[in-house]
């Protein structure tokens, strides 16, 4: 780029004309829907093979009775109840057979007159005369005497077979006879108009004898991602592209809604290709567009969006965070929408603001939201002036398995996260005043799906590649985990309030040099984990560490101006193990800080610093060179109330079969 070209945009940045009307969710919401029409968008048949997940666009109202016939719910004789009184297996009660077997599918010619009974299936329907059904199991057939006019068939003037049935039960009026409209009565409502069709529906409209249903016509909604830097999924990656996963997430998120997703890929962004576009778009029922809504260089979709007219932009700036970039237009009565491009920003502003516009479009009722309520384990901090949303992932606390008071514990990745969404709960709303919230402070979360479920395994510490080899398996072995990766400060603390069953740890004692159990308190115990051998890591090939041991390594470069180091975050075990080998000195880079020994590693492959600590598994899934320094204890700590639980018991068997210990080695790992 040209020094004139980027004075150009900083100039252009710096006067950004856009959020100077930020306005709070609620006013932007009302501006929306002023403008939109929130009724369906017609109405189309549909048979019963396609109707799976569409909205119904009427009431069903069945025209027969389901069972249409009294019919019999055993195998066994039809026969009249009054007629069983005091039937035993010493005394049982004899009944002449009559002449015809009543199978499912067929209609009975003959009355059950007293003292008569008919074979019956399970089905089969019910026969004038009679009022009750025994099984086959309660009766044994008996030759009897021939009665008066039998044929040499052996069938009777009257329908009788000469056959006896024998019976060891008496019966009630009604027993094992299901009445005709007893599940479905004619004229009955079956289902309602706006209901979402579901297995359980479409059997209901089957079982009433439709073939088809009137549904709502699916809004098509058009979905276009924005930005130079968005990759298709299953292309290869060049540096600074991330792969387009708003794209995949709304179009998902549309159809979970009852819409049709139209997608429209990716826009450059240039005025062209997105005029083009949105010009597509617009033939849909709704356009979402994502990212290039805020004030970046290349941000272009709200100036594309700024052209529609009738009315065009509504508003643009929410005082939400995640959110404030979001943009909402509408034109000729359709939604525009520019969701920002931060996946998680993306995902709440759908689900807040598109979503319930899409559920009207698509004839669907509003969502019910449910809230329950919980404690804040930690501090959060919070910017003043936006009202913000954190997602949270939700845990029982102590007390019986599943039953203990809920904790919420913040997912805090940041709008640029797209895990936040699939590993959260729910979420709460910090008010727009606050700066923080203190932990141990009530909040109200609001969920994301229907209530929540408590895992049998609740693991929370400091998360490692390795542990997947046992919650792996636990998972497939059918148990439901959940783990959230606090670090091990955090999973102690946990442990200690009672609220996971493992937390995996890895602090070592500087004092004593000893891992973890220095850090034990009452009621607390310690369950052996395996090791994970730290180094030094190093793109393969660099002449000043190839081939020589860590301390030699680190002697030689720690003066060197340009050999630039990548540090790891305050209080972690790997910045304690550095700061001890480094003594006092501080090598180019000691204070740039990575979170985990991936970005430890990324750091050095991509060549943003040359060497780090890390563990042996980090230096191999990226290729780099490996000079060891010492082992790290990666252990688990279980609050001893909850070691009996089954889940735990397993955990621990688990950690100790040969099965696991052979994949962790084969990991890396040393049990
Ligand atoms: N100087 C300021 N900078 C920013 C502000 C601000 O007020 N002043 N707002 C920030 C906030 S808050 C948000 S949220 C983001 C949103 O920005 P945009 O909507 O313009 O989005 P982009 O810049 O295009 O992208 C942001 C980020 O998300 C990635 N991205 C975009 N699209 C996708 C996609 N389809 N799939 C996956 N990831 C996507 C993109 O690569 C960027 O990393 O702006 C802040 N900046
Ligand atoms: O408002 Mo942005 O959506 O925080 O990341």
């Amino acid at each position: 780029m040209l020094t004139e070209d980027i004075r150009r945009f900083v100039a252009q940045a710096a006067r950004q004309e856009q959020f100077l009307d930020v306005v709070s969710g609620e006013e932007a919401r009302a501006r929306f829907h002023r403008h939109l029409d929130l009724s369906p968008r017609g109405e189309e048949r549909v048979s019963l093979a396609d109707a799976l997940g569409r909205v119904l666009a009427g009431d069903v109202t069945a025209g027969v009775d389901v069972p249409g016939f009294d019919r019999s719910v055993v195998d066994g004789f039809a026969l009249r109840a009054a007629d069983t009184g005091g039937a035993t297996e010493d005394a049982p009660v004899l009944l002449r057979l009559n002449g015809e077997v009543l199978a499912a599918g067929h209609a009975p010619t003959l009355t059950v007159e007293p003292g008569t009974a008919t074979v019956i299936a399970t089905g089969g329907m019910m026969p004038r005369g009679a009022d009750a059904v025994v099984m086959v199991e309660h009766t044994e057939p008996v030759q009897g005497e021939p009665v008066d006019g039998e044929s040499v068939d052996g069938e009777s003037a009257a329908g009788e077979t000469g056959l006896l049935v024998a019976l060891s039960k008496p019966a009630t009026p009604g027993a094992f006879v299901a009445a005709a409209g007893s599940d479905i009565g004619r004229g009955e409502v079956v289902l309602r108009r706006g209901q979402a069709l579901t297995s359980r529906e479409i059997g209901v409209l089957a079982a009433i004898g439709l073939a088809e249903v009137a549904v709502f016509r699916r809004p098509r909604v058009a979905i276009l991602s924005t930005g130079d830097e968005l990759t298709p999924p299953g292309q290869p990656i060049r540096p600074g592209a991330v792969y387009d996963s708003n794209a995949a997430i709304l179009a998902a998120a549309v159809a979970e809604l009852g819409c049709e997703p139209v997608p429209l890929g990716i826009a450059a962004d240039d005025d062209d290709t997105l005029d083009q576009r949105v010009a597509q778009g617009l033939t849909c029922d709704a356009l979402l567009l994502s990212g290039g809504t805020s004030k970046g260089a290349g941000d272009r979709s709200h100036k594309v969006v700024a052209q529609l007219k009738d009315p065009g932009i509504v508003a643009h700036g929410v005082a939400l965070k995640p959110g404030k970039p979001l943009c909402l237009a509408v034109t000729a009565g359709k939604p525009v929408v520019v969701l920002p491009g931060f996946p998680t920003s993306a995902m709440f502003t759908f689900h807040s603001f598109v979503a319930p516009v899409l559920r009207a479009l698509a004839g669907l009722p509003p969502a019910t939201a449910e809230a329950v309520s919980a404690t804040l384990p930690v501090r959060l901090g919070s910017e003043r002036g936006r009202t913000e949303y954190v997602m949270v992932s939700l845990v029982h606390g102590a007390g019986p398995a599943g039953k203990g008071d809920l904790a919420a514990y913040p997912l805090s990745k940041g709008s640029g996260a797209v895990t936040a969404f699939s590993h959260a709960d729910g979420f709460l709303a910090i008010d727009a005043q606050a700066e923080a919230v203190e932990a141990g402070t009530p909040v109200s979360v609001q969920l994301l799906g229907r209530a929540v479920a408590p895992s049998e395994l609740i693991v929370v510490g400091s998360q490692c590649l390795g542990l997947n080899a046992v919650l792996g398996r636990l998972i497939a072995e059918g148990l439901t985990v959940k783990a959230l990766n606090v670090g091990s400060m955090g999973g102690l603390a946990a442990a200690r309030r009672g609220e996971c069953d493992v937390a995996p740890i890895h602090l070592m004692d500087p004092a004593t040099e000893t891992y973890n159990t220095p850090f034990l308190t009452p009621g607390l115990e310690l369950v052996t984990g395996y090791r994970r051998m730290q180094g030094i890591v190093f793109r393969p090939g660099d002449p000043r560490f190839e081939g020589k041991t860590a301390e030699a390594a680190l002697v030689d470069v720690a003066g060197l101006a340009d050999c630039i180091l990548i540090n790891r975050n305050a209080g972690s075990g790997t910045r304690i193990l550095t700061d001890r080998l480094l003594g006092g000195l501080r090598p180019t880079g000691y204070w740039t800080q990575a979170k985990s020994h991936n970005a430890v590693a990324v750091a050095v492959g991509q060549s943003r610093a040359d060497w780090g600590v890390a563990i042996s598994s980090a230096a191999t899934l990226y290729g780099l060179g490996f000079l060891p320094l010492r082992e790290e204890h990666y252990d688990f700590v279980i609050p001893a109330a909850r070691r009996d639980r089954p889940a735990v018991q397993r955990f621990i068997a688990l950690i100790e079969s040969a099965e696991v210990v052979e994949a962790l080695r084969g990991m890396g790992f040393a049990r």
